[in-house]
């Protein structure tokens, strides 16, 4: 267990270290019950029954779980299966009105924005605590759900959402205004209230990370919330909100909406009541959803969206810890991640160890039952991610890039796809162009400092990027150049709650964690008071 907790620990919170992570290649795999994809002659496996029973599967409104206006339900599916876990609630147009409903008047007459921030913060710790009691039951919903593996949920992403809470839960009673100088006789303040009722919409890759990633900063600042879920993994995120009401958090404050896009989200985004919008998800849906802000109430809206991030390798790297660290940037959470490191850029000096050595580590990736002790890749989510990403491998081959391992499905039930590498890519080819949102790296060669900037510049996302070297001087040169939000520099996925996360360019507008993200929860209201006598008597 102290192994898995540091691997999985160093998986997403800490810098590369080889060391515990290659743990998992030191074990005995039969001991471990574990297949490589490159050892699994047939894989083929009896899905491992999480232990966890689902008691919550209708819609989250005003405190109480409510059927949906409609009566109707969609089933979430286990990516290991594709067969149904759960029927759940369908919320559509009319759940979302009866949700703003319920947050506007939270709002507007309820005690939350205006209990002290003190109690408010106690309310966030209080449920810090449940989410880390009951974090075997979360993290077992959320793999079930998602196919990531049981590990990472529950010695990684659960862990960060806690921290998540606490850093939160910190600036509830910290959150204040100005009192500035003016030219004339006048008292000047600026007033930090909270924006009023945020509609929060959310996707499936991480679907507890992204809950708390807006749920935290919006309920610190004193405001009620709407959010959508996806419809891939609306399970968790039902738990954890009545965890929230346990914690002492008023009705009416949190609601949650399990739902399809075009219709509950779609009503969220271009509902008049709802006082600003915080969207992650596609760029394509991104797109959408400012639109129907626009249109409607032209509420504020941040956006967090796709990205194609650069993972460059300086010809002075040591090849084995850039290996394991460009193959975590890329193969992590199935390589279903917005900032994962999916155009690796290699110098020329290095590039073809580079390639090797990458394809041996793909071939002893662990692939299997995401409840299976020591398992590293799960299954895709769904069947339309599943085709995607296949139909992405196929553009690949046909493009002329060289397929090193991998390129087809593994085994032929759920959706588990084969580590997958793909080398002397070229930029103008769609696998190193497009989000492909799967376990496929694209390795690019490089020559010089000038021709990795440009190159890794030429992408209209600007989420990541990645750097491998010990010169500080490249390192200066390429953090300023890259125009990108976050720069992990031998390191990477580092989530810390106090860095602020988001894109340049078409990865997204305004940033999240942080005290940036509060700034996107709260209103600014100057307050002009006439003196008697000049200022500063
Ligand atoms: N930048 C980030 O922080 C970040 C984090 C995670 C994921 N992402 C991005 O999310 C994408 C993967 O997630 P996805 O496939 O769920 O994205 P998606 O855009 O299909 O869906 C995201 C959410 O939007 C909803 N939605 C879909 N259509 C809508 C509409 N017309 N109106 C309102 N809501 C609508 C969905 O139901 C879901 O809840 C990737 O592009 C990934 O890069 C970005």
């Amino acid at each position: 267990m102290a192994a898995a907790k540091r691997i999985a620990s160093s998986l997403i919170a800490r810098s590369l270290s080889t060391s515990s992570r290659s743990f998992l290649l030191r074990r005995g795999d039969a001991a471990l019950g574990i297949q490589r994809f490159g050892t699994a002659a047939a894989f083929e496996e009896q899905p491992i029954k999480p232990s966890v029973q689902i008691n919550h599967t209708q819609l989250l409104i005003n405190g109480n779980f409510v059927d949906s206006a409609s009566g109707k339900t969609f089933p979430t599916l286990d990516p290991r299966t594709g067969e149904v876990i759960a029927h759940v609630a369908e919320g559509d147009a009319e759940d979302v009105n009866r949700a703003v409903a319920a947050a506007r008047k939270a709002f507007d007459e309820g005690p939350w924005p205006r209990m002290t921030a003190y109690e408010r913060s106690r309310i966030l710790l209080r449920a810090a605590d449940l989410i880390e009691k009951h974090n075997d039951e979360i993290s077992a919903l959320e793999s079930w759900d998602s196919g990531k593996p049981y590990e990472q949920s529950a010695l990684a992403e659960i862990p960060l959402v806690v921290r998540l809470m606490r850093y939160y839960a910190g600036w509830a009673d910290k959150i204040h205004g100005l009192v500035v100088p003016a030219d004339g006789p006048h008292h000047v303040q600026v007033l930090h209230e909270p924006i009023g009722v945020a509609g929060q919409i959310i996707p499936w890759n991480f679907p507890l990370v992204m809950f708390a990633w807006k749920v935290g900063p919006a309920l610190a600042c004193g405001n009620a919330i709407v959010i959508k879920t996806a419809e891939q993994t609306p399970l968790s995120a039902l738990y954890v909100a009545r965890l929230f009401h346990e914690a002492g958090l008023p009705d009416g404050v949190l609601n949650v909406i399990s739902g399809f896009g075009p219709t509950a989200g779609a009503a969220l985004a271009s509902h008049m009541d709802v006082d600003k919008l915080a969207f992650t998800g596609s760029t394509a849906t991104g797109k959408v959803v400012l639109e129907l802000a626009a249109r409607s109430n032209l509420k504020p809206v941040t956006l967090e969206l796709g990205g194609k991030s650069p993972m460059i390798i300086l010809e002075d790297a040591d090849i084995d810890n850039a290996v394991e660290l460009a193959h975590f940037a890329l193969f992590f959470n199935q390589g279903q991640c917005c900032c994962a490191g999916s155009r690796t850029f290699v110098h020329e000096r290095i590039y073809d160890e580079f390639v090797e050595k990458s394809k041996a580590r793909a071939l002893r990736r662990v692939v299997g039952d995401p409840f299976r002790k020591g398992v590293e890749q799960g299954p895709q989510i769904d069947n339309e991610q599943f085709n995607k990403i296949l139909r992405y491998i196929k553009l690949g081959k046909d493009s002329g890039a060289s397929l090193v391992t991998g390129g087809d499905r593994l085994g032929s039930k759920g959706f588990y796809i084969q580590p997958t590498i793909f080398s002397d890519v070229q930029d103008d080819m769609v696998i190193a162009q497009d989000e492909i949102f799967g376990p496929v790296q694209t390795i690019l060669k490089f020559n010089n400092l000038d021709e990795v900037i440009r190159r890794a510049n030429a992408s209209r996302y600007g989420l990541a990027a990645g750097l491998f070297t010990n010169n500080m001087d490249h390192a200066n040169t390429l953090m300023r150049a890259l125009k990108v939000g976050t720069i992990w520099i031998n390191c990477f996925d580092v989530f810390d709650a106090a860095l602020p996360f988001g894109g340049f360019k078409m990865s997204g507008q305004g940033r999240e964690k942080g005290i940036d993200s509060l700034k996107a929860y709260l209103q600014v209201k100057s307050v002009v008071t006439a003196l008697k006598n000049p200022a500063w008597l």
